[in-house]
């Protein structure tokens, strides 16, 4: 397993802040060390409702089953076409390549938001089927993968990149990616909140290291200090909604825009089911998806 480190730099950098590596720059690609370039930065629409970047294309992809949505980005501006895909799910991963394959891209990570109770992720999968790209996961989710990544890491696809964000809760382990806060980089921002924060709810706290304190704190503190335009993308939707903004959260959630004691009280109270497929689910995806079938 290698322990790849990416560009770890404070969340709040100035513009124009070197990337800092762990590896001597003599060892890494050219792009590795790089000045962020603010030359490109252009207002025109390209394949997406969301951004104003000319250089990504955004696809959000619905697996029904679990009502997972599966997240692909890549920057079309950069020779190799760069490519990541966040939660991506084992049922729908043909159709996610087929697409990968179709737009020319090149697929670089497969990526979760946490370890997932109600399908199995793609990850492993994609990585058999689609040789170079890498797994990725926070370090505190306790799974296996070949990238480890860690709070204010930059997860770079071409020129652009995703922030990361602790925002445990859910599981210990949950991360928010957010695209870069830089005049280059998708404007409005967008935030890939895992099941953090779903659209006009939240995720369980009741299983996995989950803790209505931590999840309330971490919403409150890592998401909706974002810009009230920054849009909200769930990793599951039960209610048919497919985007919203941290503005809309702040105001109609209704769940997070109680004070803490009346959050931790609805949550206490919702008395969910376990997801079906949770005793499958939780190991398969401690290891990429790839559980051993005799085990
Ligand atoms: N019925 C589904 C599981 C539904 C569920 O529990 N969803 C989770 C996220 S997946 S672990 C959740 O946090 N829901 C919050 C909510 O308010 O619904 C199944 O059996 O798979």
């Amino acid at each position: 397993m290698q322990s790849l480190r990416f560009l770890r730099i404070p969340l709040f950098s100035p513009p124009n802040a070197l990337f800092f590596v762990s590896q001597p720059p003599h060892l890494l690609p050219v792009k590795s060390i790089s000045r962020i370039s603010t030359k490109n930065f252009s207002s025109q629409m390209e394949l997406s409702l969301s951004s104003s970047s000319s250089k990504l294309l955004f696809r959000q992809l619905f697996e029904k089953d679990s009502s997972t949505y599966t997240y692909l980005l890549a920057d079309v501006s950069h020779p190799d076409k760069p490519a990541l895909l966040i939660d991506p799910v084992d049922k729908t991963v043909d159709r996610d390549l087929n697409l990968v394959r179709e737009l020319g891209l090149k697929l670089v990570y497969a990526m979760n938001t946490h370890v997932h109770a109600d399908h199995v992720t793609g990850t492993g999968l994609i990585k058999s089927k689609f040789p170079g790209a890498k797994s990725v996961i926070s370090r505190a989710s306790g799974s296996k993968a070949d990238v480890f990544i860690e709070p204010g890491d930059r997860i770079p696809f071409g020129d652009l990149f995703l922030e990361v964000r602790a925002t445990p809760g859910h599981t210990s382990g949950c991360v928010t990616y957010v695209t870069g806060d830089e005049p280059d980089q998708p404007h409005p921002r967008m935030a890939f909140t895992g099941d953090a924060l779903l659209i006009r709810g939240c995720g369980r706290t009741d299983f996995q290291g989950g803790s209505s304190k931590q999840l309330y704190e971490s919403v409150h503190s890592q998401i909706f200090t974002l810009p009230k335009d920054t849009l909200i993308y769930p990793a599951h939707d039960y209610k048919g909604f497919n985007v919203s903004t941290v503005g809309e959260e702040i105001v109609y959630n209704p769940r997070l825009t109680k004070d803490l004691e009346e959050f931790k009280k609805i949550m206490e109270n919702l008395n969910l089911p376990y997801p079906k497929m949770m005793d499958i689910a939780v190991p398969a995806n401690l290891v990429c998806g790839l559980q051993d079938p005799t085990s």
